[in-house]
């Protein structure tokens, strides 16, 4: 790694009501009196897991078994890039205690978005809550097929959905919308239109901004409870995203694509460098599928978007 890369490894200790334990980083530190999860950085010649436990025996007295990897958050600032690497704990020995007269907290989850934590937790927090997987809706060849096959994706778990329905005749655009907002509403899957806010506005539903629709936006397009998401494929756009409210971005294409062809991906090294100057959740698109996942949050994303690799009976 280079000199100026940390490498800092927090774990999320769930009790067994499903709370996370979120420390008060004490006056006097950097980012002082904001909410963190416990942890430190890797000493030279020290493994992660090695390390993390280290953290967690100093800091809170504990003794712990280093669970399964939640997210891998690169975060460049002007004088470094911090590695955050999130694990799981499940099983400890003690009782955790602020060791170092730090405040601790016990947090249920969908309650971590009223503390107050530094830029790079901000994805693990989405992480935690949000879904792995975004599906984007293909074009239909046959409305009823296509239906059923949304249906399915639903019924397999999906629970973000952007419908992307472009090129598509007016009054038959309109019907497969409407089937397609009841089935995700039923389903409680989060939709998303894709570019459409005087309808997304109306509907009160989501809406997904492409990229160039978002970059000729000077304000959020819809209600602060509605949610939005944008199409972004460098640092500008991401900003703008951030800057517009977005809930979270797709980025890519990590891979070459089925749907553009002739189209090099970007790679995970310049997803990761990408994110590293964001703190929006992140999915990463191109040539991606449920297999990806694990990856994808080893390079600070999300999760996976997907076309093929989401939609029942697809090629990947
Ligand atoms: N432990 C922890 N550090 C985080 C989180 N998020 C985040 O940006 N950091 C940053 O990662 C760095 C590691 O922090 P640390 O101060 O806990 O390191 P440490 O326990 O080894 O303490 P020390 O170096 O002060 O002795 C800090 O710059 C901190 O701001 C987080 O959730 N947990
Ligand atoms: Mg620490």
């Amino acid at each position: 790694m280079p000199a100026a890369t940390v490498h800092v490894m927090a774990g999320v200790i769930t009790d067994k009501r499903g709370r996370v334990l979120l420390a008060r980083r004490g006056a006097g530190r950097e980012l002082a009196g904001l909410w963190e999860f416990p942890g430190g950085k890797v000493e030279a010649g020290e493994s992660p897991e090695a390390a993390l436990a280290r953290e967690l025996a100093e800091e809170l007295g504990i003794e712990v078994e280093v669970g399964a990897p939640v997210m891998v958050v690169p975060h460049r600032t002007p004088s470094r890039l911090l590695r955050l690497d999130v694990r799981r704990i499940h099983s400890w020995r003690g009782t955790p205690k602020g060791c170092e007269g730090q405040g601790l907290a016990w947090v249920q989850p969908e309650k971590l978005g009223r503390y107050d934590m530094p830029a790079p937790d901000l994805p693990v927090v989405a992480a935690l809550l949000q879904p792995d997987h975004c599906l984007v809706t293909p074009l239909p060849v046959d409305d009823v097929a296509w239906l059923a096959a949304l249906q399915a994706a639903l019924d397999g778990g999906v629970r973000r959905v952007q419908l992307r329905l472009p090129g598509l005749e007016p009054a038959r655009r309109d019907a497969l919308r409407a089937q397609a907002l009841a089935c995700c509403s039923a389903a409680g899957a989060q939709a998303f239109v894709n570019g459409d806010p005087a309808f997304a506005r109306e509907a009160g539903v989501g809406l997904h901004l492409p990229s160039a629709m978002l970059r000729m936006c000077r304000e959020r397009p819809v209600g602060a409870d509605q949610p939005l998401s944008a199409s972004c494929h460098d640092e500008a756009e991401l900003e703008h995203a951030q800057a517009l409210g977005c809930d979270f971005a797709i980025l890519g294409p990590v891979r070459p694509t089925a749907s553009h062809p002739g189209q090099p991906g970007i790679g995970w090294d310049r997803f990761e460098q990408l994110r590293a100057r964001s703190s929006l959740p992140l999915y990463a698109i191109g040539g991606l599928a449920p297999d990806d996942v694990a990856t994808a949050r080893g390079h600070g994303a999300q999760g996976i978007a997907a076309i093929r690799g989401l939609w029942p009976g697809a090629q990947a």
